[in-house]
């Protein structure tokens, strides 16, 4: 998802290679370019417009003209703007409340609200180890309660029975009461979807939830629908209170604008995204990390949270101190985060992650993203010494011959992760010190085009 847009930046920020100086006319053109690049990816008009505008009046602040790596300090703009498009800071789902925390979900006919009440209660359970409940509103379609109970089967939840012939009401009334005799902490109440809004659908809506008071009121969306997708939030949220929207199928090939446009347009944050149709196919939505995602500089604390849920957790552990400590990050780590990545399958999520070169580099040596890519990777890791693995830097070429020999590679290979890894280990260290800021500066010469 938003391949195209992180490319097209790409570009943009390659166009700016060589400038020693920016003026304001190849920031006009800069601007062109990345006004073009988000009305590709659906962005709304009126979000472009006023995000272009921003951008604009910091780079011509004294911030961007007149600093020393004018290129650097420009992406650094569009990040920070990118972050404050898509909310600023992460919200995540609200619980605090006297439990059980009742989260109503909504949306549209096939928006993807049963399949997403699966995969957060499974999320909560998991991750929060949470109690929850799931039941569901839906008396029009019979398959659609059917739905409910096979995949909460699935996700390791509970399951409130309910029946065609059945209130909405009086089911949710019952699954409450149910929850709170056996000390549920979560309650996922389901609801009708509709092929468009409808004022039945709304009064049915609003009645579920001024007897359910929820703490969360979730709006399903499907991307596809792009600016759509946001145009139904908004509508919806002026007939009911949403605490949050969840975009889904942002794995599909939708263009993923509306990620971009749906906190400026509704107001209200956007708080998961549904990346595939298996149950662990959710990623809580983090602005930042977007947009480095977006620029094409990875999602660092991403890669460290699959690392946490790897299945070793002490490794995991171990791996994140080091993380924190800025210390010690070496290729022995590396190659244990390539055999829990493994583990976890999802490759390319995880590679989706990765600073765009270090992605690259991974589909260069392999031609696809998939495991033959990593396979090669970890062979060439698994052909040095645990103390060649630990001080890469000190690796002489004949060694690179006999690393690249018994990796069946070309040494030039290794030279490439070895340059790679180092520059990583920089942008981790900095990153691990300073934050985002210094992140960007260590970022010097690994983006594409990136001035160095
Ligand atoms: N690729 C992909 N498919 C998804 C995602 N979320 C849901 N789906 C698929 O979308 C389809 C519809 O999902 P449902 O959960 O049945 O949708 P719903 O909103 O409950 O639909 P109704 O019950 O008809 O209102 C299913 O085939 C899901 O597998 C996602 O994030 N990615």
């Amino acid at each position: 998802m938003l391949d195209n847009l992180t490319q097209r930046l790409g570009r943009v920020v390659k166009t700016l290679r060589g400038q020693a100086r920016l003026t304001e006319d190849n920031i006009a053109d800069m601007l062109r370019e990345v006004r073009m690049a988000l009305l590709e990816a659906d962005v709304a008009l009126p979000v472009v417009k006023d995000f272009i505008a921003r951008v604009k009046e910091k780079a011509l602040g004294q911030d961007v003209i007149g600093s020393l790596t004018p290129g650097q300090a420009l992406v650094g703009v569009v990040h920070r703007e990118l972050t404050e498009l898509m909310g600023g800071q992460a919200t995540g789902l609200n619980l605090a409340t006297q439990p059980p925390a009742i989260i109503l979900m909504s949306g549209l006919q096939g928006a993807g609200k049963t399949t997403t009440t699966a995969k957060l209660g499974k999320w909560l359970k998991e991750r929060q180890k949470k109690k929850v409940l799931a039941v569901s509103c839906d008396v029009y379609r019979p398959a659609a309660i059917e739905q409910l109970k096979a995949v909460s089967a699935q996700a390791g939840i509970e399951f409130f029975p309910s029946h065609a012939g059945e209130k909405p009401a009086a089911i949710a009334a019952a699954a409450l009461d149910y929850a709170k005799k056996h000390y549920f902490d979560v309650l996922f109440v389901d609801t009708a979807g509709r092929l468009a809004i409808d004022s039945a659908m709304m009064a049915e809506i609003k009645e579920l939830h001024a007897l359910l008071n929820p703490v969360e009121s979730l709006f399903v969306v499907d991307a596809m629908l792009g600016q759509d997708a946001v145009n139904t939030a908004r509508a919806f949220n002026e007939a009911l209170p949403l605490t949050g929207v969840v975009l889904t199928k942002l794995d599909g090939d939708a263009r993923g604008g509306a990620a971009l446009s749906v906190r400026h347009v509704t107001g209200k944050p956007l708080k998961f995204a549904g990346v595939g149709e298996k149950l662990n196919g959710i990623e809580e939505f983090h602005p930042e990390r977007m947009a480095s995602r977006i620029l094409g500089m990875g999602d660092i604390l991403g890669l460290v949270e699959e690392a946490q849920r790897g299945v070793d957790q002490d490794k995991a552990q171990e791996f994140v101190k080091k993380m924190k400590s800025g210390k010690g990050f070496d290729l022995n780590d590396f190659k244990d985060q390539i055999g829990q990545m493994r583990k976890m399958g999802g490759m390319s999520s995880l590679l989706d992650k990765m600073p765009a070169q270090f992605a690259q580099m991974a589909q260069q040596a392999g031609g696809a993203v998939e495991d033959k890519a990593v396979g090669r990777i970890e062979g060439i890791i698994n052909s040095m010494t645990p103390g060649e693995r630990s001080k890469p830097e000190l690796i002489k070429a004949s060694r690179k011959r006999r690393i690249a020999a018994g990796a069946g590679v070309q040494v030039q290979e290794v030279n490439r992760l070895l340059n790679q890894f180092e520059q990583t280990q920089k942008v981790m260290k900095q990153f691990s010190k300073g934050g985002m800021a210094k992140m960007m500066r260590g970022m010097k010469g690994m983006l594409p085009g990136m001035p160095r």
